[in-house]
């Protein structure tokens, strides 16, 4: 099973530089808006995206595509520094992965738990490349089970799950048998570190197609060319 957890993988200058140079100016082109699922709830916490394709929720379903649902802009592309750390931690269990999509994930209150319930990974067609996290900012649990549903209670009460306590810096990774593994994200800590956080930043680096293949629509636009 390969499940990597970093609690201390990035220190404070690192993680407030991806803020302050990365992550922040991306959210100004790219803003933040709030997800739908399916059965038509709204998510509790906001998301954009970066990379050549987004992950979308919405009552239509869920998938990846090219442009931001707000805006109808093309996402930007991933970032230099952050793409370089996302890659060479997905490369070090899947070499031929690509960062592909970047979600973007900000949790800013929880006043109803969990914040993310019980799921599984499962809009990419590539199922076998790692699901590489980093947190930034406000801290909080991660809980990650096994490959059935643990249930609906929180804390859960299911012995498969584990507790992983993120926070600013911490690298979390799904891959192998892990890959599938339901996991959630329960509530926010009000961690302090030199700065006074107020939200937590989630990215998540996935390669949504298998190797040398692309999404149909990359097809239909090169066809048209
Ligand atoms: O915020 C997290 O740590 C988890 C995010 C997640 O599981 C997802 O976006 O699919
Ligand atoms: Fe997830």
């Amino acid at each position: 099973m390969t499940l990597i957890y970093e609690y201390d993988y990035l220190d404070i200058n690192q993680t407030q530089w991806l803020v302050e140079n990365e992550i922040d100016p991306l959210l100004v082109k790219s803003p933040l808006y709030r997800g739908t699922y399916p059965s038509g709830a709204r998510f509790k916490f906001e998301m954009t995206n970066c990379g050549d394709y987004g992950w979308i929720s919405d009552q239509n379903g869920q998938r990846y595509q090219q442009t931001h649902p707000i805006t109808g802009a093309k996402w930007q592309p991933v970032p230099p520094v952050i793409k370089r750390i996302m890659h060479t931690e997905g490369a070090k269990l899947y070499p031929s992965f690509e960062v592909q999509s970047v979600l973007i994930n900000v949790y800013k209150s929880c006043d109803t738990y969990p914040i993310m319930s019980f799921h599984q990974d499962i809009t990419e067609e590539n199922k076998e490349a790692p699901i590489v996290s980093l947190s930034f900012e406000l801290g909080g649990d991660f809980y990650v089970a096994g490959l059935s549903h643990p249930g609906r209670d929180y804390p859960p009460t299911d012995p498969s799950v584990q507790k992983f306590l993120v926070k600013d810096g911490t690298l979390i990774i799904l891959a192998d048998e892990h890959r599938l593994a339901y996991h959630a994200f329960g509530t926010l800590h009000p961690f302090v570190s030199r700065t006074l956080f107020t939200r937590r930043i989630n990215l998540t680096a996935r390669m949504v197609y298998l190797p040398n293949k692309k999404a149909s629509d990359d097809k239909d636009e090169i066809s048209v060319l």
